[in-house]
């Protein structure tokens, strides 16, 4: 038996496209739901292109689908999303589209319709309201960022 999350609904999901398979986790407790490209498509080098899923969802109100890449395709390929990971509002009722790179610099990447492309997770999201404030409370790190606390890796000897 499939063990299922608790205090969680079911997802509630169309299918635009009911000739591609039901999207489903691969493995029971894995993260994402896997979505299939509706299109055929190849990608030459660098080249973006936004794919149909063919699903359209009703988010449970206070989530967020988030759609990642996969890490197969990511290593294998070089195939990534530019917007990753792309989100998907609980409100939307739209078709899921997932804008796919090839990040490989020689080789294309050819898609079939029906190959799974990304994976959807679905996550709590905290929907405080904006205030604003004149000031913020003091922190040890303060304003301190992007490699304050050192320990990056060491920039070729050729960079700036
Ligand atoms: O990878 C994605 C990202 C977004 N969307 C859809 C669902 C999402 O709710 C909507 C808007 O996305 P987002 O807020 O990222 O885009 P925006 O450029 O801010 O558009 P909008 O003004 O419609 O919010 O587009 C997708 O289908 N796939
Ligand atoms: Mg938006």
């Amino acid at each position: 038996m499939t063990p299922t999350a608790p205090d969680f609904p079911p997802l509630r999901l169309v299918r635009l496209d009911p000739d591609l398979p039901l999207p489903q986790r691969a493995h029971p407790g894995d993260a994402g739901i896997d979505l299939y490209s509706t299109t055929d498509l190849e990608l030459a080098p660098g080249r973006r292109q936004v794919v149909g899923t063919g699903i359209a969802l009703a988010l449970p109100y206070g989530t967020v689908g988030l759609v990642h890449p996969r890490s197969g395709l990511a290593a294998r390929a070089g195939l990534s999303i530019v917007n990753a990971p792309g989100t998907i509002d609980a409100g939307y009722r739209g078709e899921v589209k997932v804008c796919l790179i090839n990040l490989d610099p020689e080789a294309p990447i050819v898609i079939a319709r029906g190959d799974r492309i990304a994976q959807l997770l679905i996550q709590r999201v905290e929907l405080p309201e904006v205030l604003e404030v004149s000031e913020l409370d003091d922190t040890e790190r303060g304003t301190g960022g992007y490699g304050s606390s050192g320990g990056h890796a060491t920039l070729h000897p050729s960079r700036p």
